[in-house]
Order: C-alpha cells, then structure tokens, then sequence
C-alpha cells in the first residue's frame, strides 16, 4: 500500500474510533537519559515489537515527557514511525504485528485492558501528508467531537473555533468555514489536521514528518505551532530534518536497526554524542 493510502486509512481508522465509542542489549544510555523536568506521560519498558518474522523494535526503553517535544531521528526503516504508532495502538490493525513489553501512559498499560477509543481521543496524530477528509473546514474540526456524541451546535462551534484558534488557522478561515478543507493550501490542510486532533481534546500529539510534504514557510509555521502547543500538550515528533529536531525539541531519541540508541537533551546530543553510532549519523557518515 502507498504510504498516503495507508496515512489515510489510519486517520479514518482513528476517527471512526471515535464513532464506535536480534538481540540488543539495553540502550547503553537509559541510565543516563535527561533528568525529568516534567512528569512522564509515556512509559516504554522493553518493548519489542515484531513483523511477523521482522524484529522492528528491540528492547526500547524510553520515557516520555509531559509538555516537552520529543524528537525521533534516524535513518530510514530504523523503527521511529513503528514507536509513534504503538503509542495509540495504530499498529493494532496490521496483521501479523506483536508486541511484548509494556507502554503506560500516565502509569496506565495501553496495551492491557484499555479502551482503545479512549486512548485515540487522550493520543492524537498528525500525519505526513495532510490528509482532511473531503468535506468542509467546520466539518472536517467537528469530525471527532461529533464522533464522541457532542451534538449541541454552540457548544461544537466553540470547539471548532477553540482548535482553529490553537491550530493557528483561525484567521485564515473564519470567513469561510463551509468550504471543503481540500481547497485550502497544504501547509493551511496540515494546521486543518492538527485543529482536527485537537478538537477531541487530546492530552498527547503524535506527528509522524509533519512538515516533510510542506514548503519552508508552511514548516516554519507548523514548527512554531508545536513550540506553542507543548505548553498544554505532550508531543512527540518523527523527524528526517535534524535542524527541525535540534530546533524544536526538549530531546531527541536516535534509533538505529530497530534499537534506541541514545536519549537525551537536544543540545547534549547535538553537541555531545555519547555513541559513536550517534556521532556517526550526525556527521553524515551514514544514513
Ligand atoms: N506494516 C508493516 N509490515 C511489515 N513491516 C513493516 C511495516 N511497517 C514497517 N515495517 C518495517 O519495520 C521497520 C521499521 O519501519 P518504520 O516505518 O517504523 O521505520 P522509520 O524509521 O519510521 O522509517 P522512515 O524514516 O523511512 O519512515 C522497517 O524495516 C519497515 O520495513
């Protein structure tokens, strides 16, 4: 499938949610990983995750802050998207997939017994591609809240204004709400998308390269847009652009073969890798 298909099939996937109610050992530097300024949101203890036969997650162990960005680099396939999806059980749909291990959130395992549509609302996710369904802005916005059975016209037009307003689009669409959400322009379409995630008031944002389909000024935007959004969420971002991850996260994990390598505050890893596979990607000498 392609990669926009199968993007597209999960973000229906997660908004009809709302409708129906070899061997590594640890990361060498879990010990070492940044002192929590903020509480954990998300927990990961040694998650190993399988594609069939294809061990794509190998013993991740990593904590996720509350109201800090989180950065995931590494080279193609290493396992960064497989994470990010894992945190709202979007890997739950792929055949074959197995996990073991455990993933809290706020001390909870999502992956126990847990409501999976509770646990899209509380974890959103924007895609690579911006993906707003083919119907108006106001409906694309009030998608979710009508999912979640909000009915009352006042009470969705403040939802869709409240997540306009913090998607930073509010300006730009006001005046015409009833437009399709596909006229607008790709950088204005992904702020659509972030509005729709917001609008079911999630506590967690998931962006998997949400800038890597964008021109410079529209990821300008959307960079700007997650420093602002991480004072009232908690965000974790896949990211190829080392300058995106170096300029908007609090820290940045490098995965490498499925392994998380090395976690730490964005300046101390930039500046001062620990491992030498880290040093190796920064510097270019692969991947
Ligand atoms: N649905 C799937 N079925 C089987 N294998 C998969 C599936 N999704 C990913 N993989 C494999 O798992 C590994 C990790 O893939 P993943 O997409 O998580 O990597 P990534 O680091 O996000 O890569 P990229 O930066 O290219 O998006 C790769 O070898 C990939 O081919």
């Amino acid at each position: 499938m392609e990669n926009n298909e199968q993007e597209w099939t999960d973000a229906v996937a997660a908004a009809r949610a709302f409708e129906m109610g070899e061997s590594v050992a640890s990361p060498v530097y879990a010990d070492k990983a940044p002192e929590p300024q903020h509480d954990v949101r998300l927990g990961v203890e040694h998650l190993d995750l399988f594609y069939g036969d294809h061990h794509a997650l190998k013993d991740v162990n990593i904590a996720i802050r509350d109201r800090e960005i989180t950065s995931f680099i590494g080279p193609s396939g290493c396992g960064k998207s497989t994470l990010l999806r894992c945190f709202n059980r979007m890997n739950d749909s792929v055949k074959d997939c197995r996990i073991e291990g455990s993933i809290t959130l706020d001390g909870a395992d999502i992956y126990a017994d847990y409501n999976v549509t509770r646990l899209r609302q509380r974890v959103g996710m924007v895609f690579q591609r911006p993906n707003p369904f083919p119907m108006s802005i106001y409906d694309n916005v009030a998608y979710g809240p009508r999912g979640l059975g909000i009915k009352d016209r006042d009470e969705l037009d403040g939802l869709v204004e409240e997540s306009l307003r913090r998607a930073a689009l509010w300006d730009e669409v006001k005046d015409k709400l009833k437009s399709s959400g596909l006229g607008l322009s790709g950088g204005q379409q992904q702020r659509l998308c972030i509005a729709r995630a917001l609008a079911v008031k999630p506590e967690v944002l998931l962006m998997d390269e949400p800038t890597s389909a964008l021109d410079p000024i529209s990821t300008v935007m959307i960079e700007q847009l997650a420093m602002e959004l991480k004072e009232h969420y908690t965000l974790v971002v896949v990211t190829h652009n080392m300058q995106q991850a170096s300029r908007i996260s609090d820290s940045v994990a490098f995965f490498l073969l499925g392994e998380l390598v090395e976690h730490a505050e964005t300046g101390e890893l930039f500046r001062n890798p620990r491992d030498t596979r880290t040093q190796d990607y920064l510097t270019g000498r692969f991947g």
